[in-house]
């Protein structure tokens, strides 16, 4: 099983988001790399991603299955420097929480963004 990295950076109580180009919200991130932590691979992904330096903080809960190969792990980060730049997604958005509708995001994403709603 391997590990994909979802980071939830938060900032004045906003939570960003990334539209895929194939449809649907997620968090920023990707795979962990072997030898990688998983906050080394979100650091690493969230630079290549968006241009932007982040802390990494608490898990927002246990892992979800992606597929039979991938699961899901979501983080909490706070943008250290700079402004997220648009890379790779089709749209980058900051929610407030109470905006987060767990309907259009990714299906493995939408425990994560209840626990959102909850904690933020
Ligand atoms: N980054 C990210 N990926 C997610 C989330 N939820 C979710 O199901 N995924 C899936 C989509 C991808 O299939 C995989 C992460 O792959 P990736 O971000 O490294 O690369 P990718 O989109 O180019 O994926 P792929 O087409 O190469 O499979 O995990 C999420 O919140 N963030």
């Amino acid at each position: 099983m391997q590990t994909v990295v979802g980071v939830a950076v938060v900032r004045d109580g906003l939570v960003l988001a990334a539209y895929r180009p194939d449809g649907g919200w997620e968090f920023p991130g990707g795979k962990v790399e072997p030898g990688e932590t998983d906050e080394q691979a979100a650091v690493r992904e969230i630079r290549e991603e968006l241009d932007l330096e982040i802390k990494v903080g608490d898990s927002l809960g246990p892992g979800v299955d992606i597929s039979a190969d991938y699961r899901l792990h979501v983080y909490l980060a706070t943008a250290v420097a700079g402004d997220p730049v648009l890379r790779e997604h089709s749209e980058l958005r900051w929610f407030a929480p109470s905006e987060l509708d767990e309907n259009d995001w990714l299906e493995p994403d939408r425990p994560f963004v209840r626990a959102l709603r909850k904690q933020l």
